[in-house]
């Protein structure tokens, strides 16, 4: 079941906005936005004392490389997930970024928002939205909705970018996006570059392998700007509900208000602190817990909202294109145990929402069924550990 547009209960897609949501200055959140108890924040652990770690990488200097790759092992292995600072990205760019992605929030009219609404029947479809498509064939409890609203940009290979698909206000907005998308894009391949020089590989085998040995493509980028309105409830809700990226790595920007937890080794959810404009968060994600077999953690993540300030967050996914084949490096089955933990995904595979079960079926071990774009999370990497 999800809201209409009228905000009633229908079969049809949810296309109200919560920021439309929260206009009509509601005490309590509707019922489809409530997580079933043991999915709420205030039930479930939440640790104020650990924080994910934060490594310095002193702007790709050589001097330090050695200390950084054993940065970067050891949390890569522990969290999956980190911040980094001085990683040669100017902090003007990250603050035109943010100013312009919540310009577009809260300057822009409702009516020129909609005019980029997102087709909510077509699969990761570019454009303005609330939730990343439902699957109508889940149980009640994993279609809550969640508390956010987004634009999604594709922004690379170049041949998937048009910035006349994204917003034009403010006016710098296009040009801002391009340019932090092909900064992203780096960060991405010298992050890539330290992961595997982190588990002994040469530094080009973690992106070879996720963009194919030679394509000219790159990776496929996507560019998600999140925002959190304020909830009335945020005990019950969750910005966004708990998942892994489906992708290789994840670059985050936030803004000072925090929200985003990640779930430690031992079970409790820790807040990435908003820690200084210029860091960024790194999220590794799925295709990199198969590439490693299994030595880098995919990390588990949600979003809590609070009662007074909107959030937001620009996501920078990097994934594989879409015909590569996923497989751990053969090298790692000898560094870590006799077999791999996983054997091949295609991740086109993955995308193919209406043959999941035949996916399923016949995907060998591994398949994911991902809340990046689905309301639930079966994480298949846990079940097969
Ligand atoms: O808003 C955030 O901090 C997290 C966003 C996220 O996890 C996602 O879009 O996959
Ligand atoms: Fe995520």
């Amino acid at each position: 079941m999800a809201l209409h547009s009228s905000g009633s209960l229908s079969d049809g897609e949810p296309t109200i906005r919560v920021q439309k949501l929260v206009e009509t200055q509601l005490s309590e959140v509707p019922s489809q936005y409530i997580q079933p108890p043991d999915r709420r924040p205030s039930d479930t652990n939440n640790s104020t004392d650990l924080t994910i770690p934060v490594i310095d990488l002193f702007g790709f200097d050589p001097a330090h490389r050695q200390a950084v790759r054993a940065a970067i092992a050891r949390e890569s292995s522990e969290w999956g997930a980190f911040q980094v600072i001085n990683h040669g990205i100017p902090i003007s760019l990250l603050n035109q970024m943010r100013t312009a992605g919540l310009s577009f929030f809260t300057d822009c009219p409702i009516s020129d928002k909609l005019a980029y609404a997102c087709d909510p029947k077509s699969f990761a479809s570019e454009g303005y939205g609330t939730q990343m498509l439902l699957d109508k064939g889940v149980d009640s409890q994993s279609s809550v909705l969640d508390w956010r609203d987004y634009f999604d940009h594709h922004t690379l290979p170049l041949s998937r970018r048009n910035p006349s698909n994204w917003p034009h206000f403010p006016s710098d907005y296009r040009e801002l996006m391009e340019q932090y998308s092909d900064c992203m894009n780096l960060l991405a391949q010298r992050l890539l570059a330290l992961i595997s020089e982190s588990i002994g590989l040469p530094s080009s085998w973690m992106e070879d392998a996720i963009t194919g040995m030679g394509a000219e493509e790159g990776f496929y980028q996507n560019i998600t700007v999140s925002y959190y309105p304020p909830c009335p409830q945020p005990d019950l809700t969750l910005g966004l509900q708990t998942h892994s990226d489906i992708g290789a790595i994840t670059l985050l920007i936030q803004d000072n208000v925090g929200g985003l937890q990640v779930l430690s080794g031992q079970g409790d959810w820790v807040t990435v602190q908003p820690l200084s404009p210029d860091a960024i968060v790194v999220i590794l994600a799925d295709q990199t817990e198969i590439l490693t077999n299994g030595k880098c953690k995919s990390a588990e993540h949600r979003v809590i909202t609070n009662s007074s300030r909107a959030r937001l967050s620009i996501s920078a996914f990097h994934d594989p294109p879409k015909a590569v084949k996923i497989s751990p490096a053969a090298e790692l089955s000898s560094l870590t145990t006799s077999v791999l933990k996983f054997s091949y995904t295609r991740f086109q595979d993955q995308f193919d929402i209406e043959e999941k079960n035949k996916i399923f079926a016949t995907i060998a071990q591994y398949s994911i069924f991902n809340s990046r774009f689905l309301p639930i999370h079966i994480n298949m990497l846990d079940s097969l550990k």
